[in-house]
């Protein structure tokens, strides 16, 4: 956080404050991708064991697209390609200093400009929206 801030960046900390082992990931999940949702243009970071079920807690968010970064280029394409405002990172998976990398590259990362991935992230709202699954193309 500290070397977010040094960064420029504003940064909250849902929590939790105190470690605990035994602790139960999604509230903190879901509060994050809420929180990231109801503020746009703001990005969240939630981090666990693998990093999956807190990106999958925080896809629970209707409007949140949360990807499972594990490498600087999964976390550079899931804002490019998947205009993800969050991610999960899996602090069992990585040093600290690969961690980091990976935050930064996705923080860096701006939305790619190409029509097709707009395209598609727009058809996931829309199925978010209506419920009515994008119609497949013919066989
Ligand atoms: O989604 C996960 C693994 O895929 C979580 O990170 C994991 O289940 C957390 O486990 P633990 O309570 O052992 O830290």
């Amino acid at each position: 956080m500290a070397h977010l801030e040094k960064q420029g960046h504003e940064v909250t900390d849902i929590g939790p404050h105190v470690y605990d082992a035994d602790d139960d990931y999604p509230a903190f999940c879901v509060e994050t991708a809420l929180r990231v949702v109801a503020d746009e243009g703001s990005r969240g970071i939630v981090v666990g064991g693998s990093g999956n079920g807190e990106q999958i807690a925080a896809n629970k968010v209707p409007g949140a697209r949360a990807g499972l970064a594990w490498s600087v280029e999964t976390a550079k394409l899931c804002r490019e390609h998947n205009h993800a405002q969050l991610i999960g990172v899996g602090a069992r998976m990585h040093t600290a200093e690969e961690a980091v990398e990976i935050v930064e590259a996705f923080l860096a990362t701006e939305v790619s400009p190409e029509e097709r991935h707009a395209r598609r992230v727009q058809q996931l709202l829309d199925y978010e929206r209506t419920g009515t699954p994008p119609a497949l193309p013919e066989a």
